[in-house]
């Protein structure tokens, strides 16, 4: 099987995910700063989760040559996306350890947990399948949405689309994805396996939309 069978099994999910309307007003620069701000809080507690299961994801690696391709992605974690939403919450007199103070939203419990415990149950492949709408799907929206006509000087969103469209994350999440079809190449998409795997990326790819979700709902 491939990557794009992941997404082509869970088609409506995806587009609620990659075309939610935060991030429709995140593009246009409309979204509610209040909105932005409960996201950028609970995103920085998720990534810091994530990080932990590329940790797993070295820890349950067999080869060294495994192990080495959770690092890059472990490190882009901690050097660029939390290090951003710790800069950007500097401006609302936020420090990294206030944040790490906030507590968690039920939707960063679920959705991180969700991870880890695919992660904890299963083998790499699975965990590596839970990761991934988390990678490709930004991936997507940043190479959708961050273009030459956004005025990054404008749109206070500017920052997260330059992160999520540049050229450092594509090209993370372009070798994360060469990965993962490797470990997905030799899986019959239609077998057992194929079905579990289909059910944890539709799974975490909900989580995803949920994820956006709660940030609005917090702020009505
Ligand atoms: C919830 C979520 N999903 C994905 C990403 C991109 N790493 C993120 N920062 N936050």
């Amino acid at each position: 099987m491939k990557v794009e069978d992941l997404i082509l099994h869970c088609q409506s999910d995806w587009q609620a995910y990659t075309q939610h309307p935060f991030v429709e007003q995140l593009a246009a620069g409309t979204l509610p700063q209040a909105v932005y701000q409960h996201y950028l809080q609970q995103d920085f507690l998720f990534l810091k989760q994530y990080a932990r299961a590329y940790a797993l994801a070295i820890y349950k690696a067999r080869t060294l040559a495994e192990m080495r391709h959770g690092l890059p992605s472990l490190q882009a974690l901690l050097d660029s996306e939390i290090a951003h939403h710790v800069s950007y919450c500097e401006q609302w007199g936020l420090s990294e350890a206030a944040m790490e103070q906030t507590p968690e939203a039920p939707g960063t419990v679920a959705y991180t947990r969700y991870v880890l415990d695919s992660g904890c149950q299963g083998d790499a492949t699975d965990l590596y399948v839970a990761l991934a709408p988390c990678a490709l799907g930004y991936a997507q929206i940043g190479r959708e949405r961050f273009h030459s006509e956004i005025d990054l000087d404008s749109n206070p969103y500017g920052s997260w689309l330059a992160l999520y469209g540049g050229d450092e994350f594509q090209t993370g999440v372009s070798s994360s994805r060469d990965h993962l079809e490797t470990l997905l190449a030799e899986i019959d998409v239609d077998s057992v396996r194929g079905n579990q795997l289909k059910t944890i990326f539709a799974t975490a790819t909900r989580m995803e939309v949920a994820f956006w979700q709660q940030s609005i709902d917090a702020c009505l």
